[in-house]
């Protein structure tokens, strides 16, 4: 048994800044992944599919050059060498990661998958590989993978997650997705504009608000890509093709399949002796501070249900590492990064309208807004909606060019208690998206 100060168990979006910090201070850590470092996010999360959409919008962009009295050839897209530029950047910033963690003196990474066997009495046990440690603490780092969905045939029919999608070195000709969320209408839309004829099968954004999901699907049909909104019931292979047969009849051909269908949390992995009370959503019981049912234990990012993103992750670990702090009141925003983006901080229209308060609330469309004419970027809207007795913002929606960052005005006015007047006599810069958020807090109207 090789004992350790301090056990991190996943190197994704939390566990390297924690073992990192508990090594600094001189404590013999150990940090286990099965996988490569820097989990979903860098690998196949966030920062390969942001890399595959630069490509799509310049793709995109090349092809509306007209419009800007811009003339250019064909547009012809060069799938490889769009594959072989996110391959680039991504080892690169993986290997800056692990010569990262290879420097820290104290830090052992090492690469299998951990059992955790807890006690309740003395130290925990983590099983790795054909090594066997004991340490009074562990922190879980352990993220999700794909959910496939028990559709049946599908079993009987090669399919890819995000992994093997991301793998790819030949322009799929018909991609199929089951799944419309963010992952469903981020790689529809990029690879629609690669070249694939691409049917998204599912309900598009169902957690937004039906008119912007609905904005979202005249986005994404407007590029050709098509919407079938309905379940997928049953999978066959027909010869080299793929057939997906949906709740409302109709039936969806395609060469290749997409799974997007959710996430469930890697707490399986662990094995049967990890001891941890997990919540009726699947995900590891914590309180505020992150401590598990375990004494001992401590659980982040995507598997304690508090966040499904890199950003919530890695603020976990900074929240942990700071004593003084709690997860509590977190206002978390986010974004689906099609193009144009959707960036949204806390309520929905429905949220508002069934909260009890007296909502106000105005809206935009980005064909009103100059910035956005200008760009020829008119697709969307922004939408604010604030508390009409304690002036308190209570969300927004900024579907539309820039909405991912300029979201980001609103969370940081919610989470530091700004009220909607002080954003309504601001200064904004003229001419910018922007200007319009004092517009907007200056017309609100009952909800
Ligand atoms: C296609 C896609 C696009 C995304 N885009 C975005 C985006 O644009 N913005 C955003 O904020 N989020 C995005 N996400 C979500 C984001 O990637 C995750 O929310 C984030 O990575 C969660 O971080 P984490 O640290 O909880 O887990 P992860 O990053 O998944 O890391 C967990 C690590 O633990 C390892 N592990 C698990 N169990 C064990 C074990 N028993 N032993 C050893 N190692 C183990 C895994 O191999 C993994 O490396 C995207 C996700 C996907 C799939
Ligand atoms: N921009 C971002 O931040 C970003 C991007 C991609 C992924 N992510 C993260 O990854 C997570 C997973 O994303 P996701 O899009 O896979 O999952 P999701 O849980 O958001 O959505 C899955 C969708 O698949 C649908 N679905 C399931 N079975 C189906 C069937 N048989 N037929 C049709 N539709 C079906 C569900 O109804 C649901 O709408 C998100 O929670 C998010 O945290 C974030």
């Amino acid at each position: 048994m090789e004992r350790f100060d301090a056990i991190v168990i996943g190197a994704g979006q939390a566990g390297p800044g924690v073992a990192g910090e508990l090594a600094g201070n001189g404590r013999k850590v150990a940090l286990i992944e099965y996988e490569q470092v820097g989990g979903t996010c860098l690998n196949h999360g966030c920062r390969p599919t942001k890399a595959l959409r630069a490509s799509a919008v310049a793709a995109h962009s090349a092809r509306r050059a007209a419009d800007f009295g811009v003339r250019t050839g064909e547009v012809r897209v060069d799938f490889p060498a769009v594959m072989q530029r996110m391959h680039t950047m991504i080892d690169s910033m993986r290997s800056g990661l692990s010569d990262w963690l290879d420097s820290l003196p104290s830090l052992e990474v090492i690469h299998q998958t951990a059992r955790l066997i807890s006690s309740t009495t003395g130290d925990h046990r983590v099983i790795a590989g054909d090594r066997e440690l004991s340490t009074p603490e562990v922190y879980l780092d352990l993220g999700a993978r794909a959910a496939v969905p028990p559709i049946p045939g599908l079993d009987e029919v090669d399919h890819l997650t995000e992994v093997e999608l991301l793998q790819l070195t030949e322009l799929p000709a018909e991609l199929i997705v089951i799944g419309g969320s963010y992952i469903g209408c981020e790689f529809g839309q990029m690879f629609g504009r690669f070249g694939s004829r691409v049917t998204i099968i599912g309900s598009i954004a169902p957690r937004e608000d039906p008119d912007v999901s609905s904005a979202i699907k005249d986005l994404l049909t407007g590029e050709g890509v098509r919407v079938v909104e309905a379940r997928a019931e049953k999978v066959a292979r027909d010869g080299d093709r793929i057939s997906v047969s949906c709740d409302d009849g109709s039936i969806v051909t395609g060469s290749q399949l997409l799974i997007a269908a959710g996430r469930r949390p890697n707490i399986d992995l662990l094995g049967e002796d990890h001891g941890l009370e997990i919540d009726d959503r699947g995900f590891i019981a914590i309180d505020s501070r992150f401590a598990t049912s375990v004494p001992g234990v401590w659980a982040l990012g995507d598997i304690n249900g508090h966040g499904a993103f890199t950003h919530t992750a890695y603020q976990d670990s900074q929240i942990l590492l700071d004593p003084e702090r709690t997860v509590d009141g977190r206002i978390t925003a986010y974004a689906m990064f099609t193009d144009p983006p959707l960036g949204r901080v806390g309520m929905t229209q429905a949220e508002a309208r069934s909260s009890g308060r007296r909502v106000l609330q105005a809206e935009v469309p980005m064909s009103s807004v100059s910035r956005a004419v200008l760009d020829s970027e008119t697709i969307g809207l922004m939408r604010v909606l604030v508390d009409g007795d304690t002036e308190e913002v209570l969300g927004a929606t900024f579907f539309g060019m820039h909405g991912d960052d300029l979201v980001q005005q609103l969370g940081l006015a919610m989470q530091a208690g700004v009220r909607y007047p002080q954003l309504r006599d601001a200064l904004p810069i003229h001419p910018t998206v922007a200007e319009f958020i004092p517009t907007l807090m200056s017309s609100l109207t009952e909800l």
